[in-house]
């Protein structure tokens, strides 16, 4: 428990624990002006305009692995709500947050800091992380989540059920794209739920540690609010680009299950999160998975003339990504055909 960044880190230098080798530094923090993800504005994507939305979507899907969408129908107070009830989790007492601290990583609803296996890492991420399902059983979920604040249960169950439609209509939209019928990751694709609630204190020495290192992420769609605070960075062409917090958008990427369905068509890019001198940040991230036993593989029409990967049982594929997350070269190629 103790271990939290945020119980330890006030009037601290970097300590040892936390400095990474300098080759995974992140150095130099500028990213390059003016060049941006694509923003993308879901008020047409129900009329007239639907095919240029749909061709958006798939384009910064190829091109970057992340968009950014606006006019998304989550409603506002819901998604201010929402994070105020996350943030006040993290300033919660030590005692508070004690009952949920947990290094044991098949923990449903946990509270840990740094990676998924703490006791394994050399280096620390710069961030303390809660994780917990919301899908499929929302009532059943809820169970496991924390009793304080307050709040936490009523707010955060109804961001939940926003996060998870929205991202059915963006996973029908990217259906639509890839020429798929419109509910094909309706089901056993999209069963499962998980949001990751991360929390990044302030830091005494951004170049030299990370809040998150590189890494793609292994579900088959995210949904992310940033909260106001920047720090996310994108790999592309070459170099990290930043993706700028917009008032009231989600960042969207693609993930590991979604680049294989689509046999490579869509991409799931690596990005990693700076640390920042003088803001906390917290960011909030619903990740939309497979059910455990869900067979995963491209799809049938998308093959071409050969399946870029063998299908598999998405658990095995997660098996498989924990030790290896940092490559994802290695992680995708195990499932190559
Ligand atoms: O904090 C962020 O903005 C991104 C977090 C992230 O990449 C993740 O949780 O997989
Ligand atoms: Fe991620």
């Amino acid at each position: 428990m103790g271990k939290l960044v945020s119980s330890w880190y006030k009037n601290k230098t970097l300590p040892e624990s936390h400095i990474f080798p300098p080759e995974t530094r992140p150095g130099n923090l500028i990213v390059p002006r003016g060049k941006n993800i694509p923003v993308i504005d879901l008020s047409e994507a129900e009329g007239r305009n639907r095919t240029r939305i749909v061709q958006q979507i798939l384009k910064a899907g190829e091109e970057y692995g992340f968009f950014q969408v606006v006019n998304h129908g989550v409603p506002e107070d819901l998604i201010k709500e929402g994070f105020e009830v996350l943030e006040e989790f993290f300033e919660m007492p030590d005692e508070d947050k004690a009952i949920l601290y947990s290094e044991d990583p098949t923990n449903r609803c946990r509270l840990s800091t740094s990676g998924v296996n703490y006791a394994r890492e050399k280096v620390h991420l710069w961030r303390d992380n809660l994780k917990h399902p919301c899908h499929p059983d929302l009532q059943d979920c809820i169970q496991l989540w924390p009793q304080k604040p307050k709040r936490y249960r009523e707010k955060v169950a109804k961001f939940s059920i926003e996060a998870k439609k929205l991202g059915s209509r963006i996973l029908e939209i990217v259906a639509e794209g890839l020429g798929l019928e419109r509910g094909y990751f309706g089901d056993k694709l999209s069963e499962s739920m998980l949001l990751s609630v991360n929390h990044y204190p302030p830091c005494p020495d951004p170049s030299s540690t990370l809040r998150i290192s590189k890494h793609c992420d292994p579900y088959l769609i995210t949904i992310l609010h940033q909260g106001g605070v920047n720090g996310l960075q994108v790999f592309n062409n070459g170099e990290w680009i930043g993706v700028e917090p917009l008032h009231n958008a989600f960042v969207v990427n693609i993930g590991n299950q979604l680049q294989i369905i689509s046999n490579d068509k869509l991409k799931s890019v690596e990005h990693r999160v700076v640390t920042n001198s003088n803001l906390a940040r917290t960011s909030a991230a619903f990740f939309i998975a497979p059910s455990g036993d869900c067979v995963v593989e491209p799809a049938k029409s998308l093959m071409g003339d050969a399946a870029a990967y063998r299908g598999f049982v998405f658990k095995d594929f997660l098996l498989h990504y924990f030790p290896n997350f940092k490559n994802n070269q290695v992680v995708m190629e195990r499932f190559r055909s």
